[in-house]
């Protein structure tokens, strides 16, 4: 079965244009000033205008301790098809179709989704910056939490890179990818993004040869 990929902090028209032109499955829009791949709401939405992807490409709106407000109105705006919120004691999506963020390791026992129910989970890894730091999380862990949430969506993220992609997918067998760092080239500034690193790792999740 084919896995998904979602690339994460999306900056520059032309990657966007690229996710669209490849294949992705879906993109996260930062918007999350903090980090190296935050955009504003007004540089968002010029973004999404000027490449005007196809809503077969899933938009995700990332943000950190957002407020309700910030959330609703970036989801207006943008026309967000989920919300991806960290940080927050709120991570539910204020209503809106949102993916739970599982960061790091938490007993299997208490890993129950919250509810509402979520659009998917996204397993990730635990580190200082909320995400994106190109950190993997305990793949043997993550291969259970996939078993034991069966019947929801679950997509792994937390330092995948073309390297190791395959053998994520092999371990944890996720439903997606969530990929930042290991989409950029080493000392990217602003999360610009490597077009050879999304071939990479869209013929991993599509089980190609590279
Ligand atoms: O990417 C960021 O800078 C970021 C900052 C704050 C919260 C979330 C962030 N990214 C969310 C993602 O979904 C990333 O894809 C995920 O954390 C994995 O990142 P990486 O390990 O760099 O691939």
């Amino acid at each position: 079965m084919a896995v998904k990929l979602k690339v994460c902090g999306v900056t520059r028209a032309e990657d966007l244009a690229a996710c669209v032109e490849l294949g992705v499955d879906a993109v996260g829009i930062n918007l999350w000033s903090g980090s190296r791949r935050g955009l504003s709401l007004t540089e968002a939405g010029a973004l999404l205008r000027a490449v005007d992807p196809p809503r077969s490409l899933e938009r995700v709106g990332v943000f950190v301790e957002p407020s309700a407000e910030e959330v609703r109105r970036a989801a207006e705006t943008l026309a967000l098809d989920l919300v991806q919120i960290v940080g927050a004691e709120e991570v539910t999506g204020y209503g809106l179709p949102y993916l739970w963020v599982v960061r790091g390791t938490p007993a299997l026992a208490e890993l129950l989704p919250p509810t509402p129910r979520p659009a998917r989970a996204l397993l990730d890894a635990a580190v200082p910056g909320y995400g994106g730091a190109g950190q993997t999380t305990d793949w043997a862990w993550a291969a259970t939490a996939v078993q034991q949430l069966a019947g929801l969506e679950v997509w792994l993220a937390g330092g995948i890179t073309p390297a190791n992609a395959a053998e994520a997918i092999a371990q944890v067998r996720p439903a997606g990818l969530d990929v930042a760092s290991g989409t950029e080239l080493p000392g990217a500034r602003r999360g610009e993004k490597d077009r050879a690193a999304i071939v990479a790792l869209l013929a991993a999740c599509r089980g190609l040869p590279d």
